[in-house]
C-alpha cells in the first residue's frame, strides 16, 4: 500500500533565496544544509516518531512535511501525489488533510478569541458549525459547554486538547505533532499521549510525532527515524531502534532518557 505521506530525498537550506512563512530567508553560504537527503514513509493509521537533539532539524522537517515550506530538492508526497506539482484542486484537498500541532499550546491559541472561535477557525460558516465544534471538544475529552470561554482560564494540558480539537475540525488524515507534549508536566503528557492514541484508534489518524524525548516517542511510535545534523542516521521499527540502537546519536538520546 502507498504510504500516506512520504519524503523523497528532501534537502533544505542549501540553495538560498527562499523565504518561509515566518519570514526567515536563506542566503548562499558554505554552511551545510539544514536537512540533507531525507527519505521517510508514514503508513496510514500508524505513527512515525522523529527524534533528534536540539538543532537537528526536526521543526524544519515538520514544516516541510506539512507543506508550510517547500524543499529545495526532493519531493513530499501525500497519497503518492507530489505537493509541488499537484493541481490547485488537489492541493485544496491535501491542505486540510494534514494538520499540525505545536509545542506551546498557550502561544498557539489567540487569547482574544473564544474557544468556539478558535476550534471553528478552519470551518467557515457551515450549517452544522456549532455541532461540529461541540463534537470536536468532546472528542478530546473536554466539555462541549466551554465554547464561550477564553484560553487563559485553561491549564496547559487543556489548552493542548483545544489545539488538538482545532486540528481535528478539518477531518485530517495526518497530524504532524512538533514537540506537542514537551511543555507539559509528565502526568499531563501521559494524558495527552493517551488521547492521541485513542483518537488514532477511533479515527484511523496517522501521526508524525516529533520529540527530543525517546520516552515520549516510545509511547506511541510504530517506526522511528533518528535525525542528526539534518540527516536520518537510523530508522526502522520502534522496537529495533529502541532496543538495539546502532548509531552514536541514537545511543546518546537513549542514555539521556533512562
Ligand atoms: N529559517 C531559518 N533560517 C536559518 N536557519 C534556520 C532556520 N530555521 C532553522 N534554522 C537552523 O536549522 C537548524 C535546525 O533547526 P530546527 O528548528 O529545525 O531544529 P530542531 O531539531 O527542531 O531544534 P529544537 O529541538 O531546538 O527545536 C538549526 O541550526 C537552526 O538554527
Amino acid at each position: 500500500m502507498t504510504p500516506i505521506l512520504q519524503a523523497r530525498n528532501v534537502t533544505y537550506g542549501r540553495t538560498g533565496g527562499r523565504t518561509d512563512r515566518q519570514g526567515f530567508s536563506f542566503t548562499r553560504s558554505a554552511r551545510p544544509p539544514i536537512l540533507k537527503n531525507i527519505s521517510l514513509d508514514l503508513k496510514a493509521g500508524q505513527t512515525l516518531g522523529i527524534v533528534g537533539a536540539s538543532g537537528s532539524g526536526k521543526s524544519t522537517l515538520c514544516r516541510i512535511l506539512s507543506g508550510l515550506i517547500a524543499p529545495d530538492e526532493g519531493q513530499v508526497l501525500y497519497q503518492g501525489q507530489d505537493f509541488a506539482t499537484a493541481s490547485e484542486a488537489v492541493r485544496k484537498k491535501i491542505r486540510p488533510a494534514i494538520q499540525m500541532i505545536f509545542q506551546d499550546p498557550a502561544g498557539a491559541l489567540d487569547p482574544r478569541q473564544t474557544i468556539g472561535d478558535i476550534v471553528g477557525e478552519a470551518l467557515g460558516p457551515v450549517p452544522d458549525r456549532d455541532a461540529r465544534i461541540r463534537t470536536a471538544l468532546q472528542d478530546v475529552g473536554l466539555s462541549a459547554d466551554i465554547t464561550h470561554r477564553y484560553p487563559r482560564t485553561f491549564s496547559g494540558g487543556q489548552k493542548q486538547r483545544i489545539a488538538i480539537a482545532r486540528a481535528l475540525m478539518t477531518r485530517p488524515c495526518v497530524i504532524i505533532a512538533d514537540e506537542a507534549v514537551s511543555a507539559l508536566d509528565v502526568s499531563t503528557q501521559a494524558i495527552v499521549l493517551n488521547l492521541l492514541l485513542d483518537l488514532q484508534k477511533r479515527q484511523g489518524l496517522s501521526y508524525v510525532f516529533v520529540s527530543h524525548d525517546l520516552a515520549v516517542i516510545r509511547h506511541l511510535s510504530h517506526h522511528i527515524a533518528v535525525l542528526d545534523q539534518g540527516r536520518i542516521v537510523e530508522s526502522g521499527p520502534a522496537s529495533d531502534i529502541l532496543d538495539t540502537p546502532v548509531q552514536p546519536a541514537t545511543k546518546a538520546l537513549l542514555e539521556n532518557t533512562y
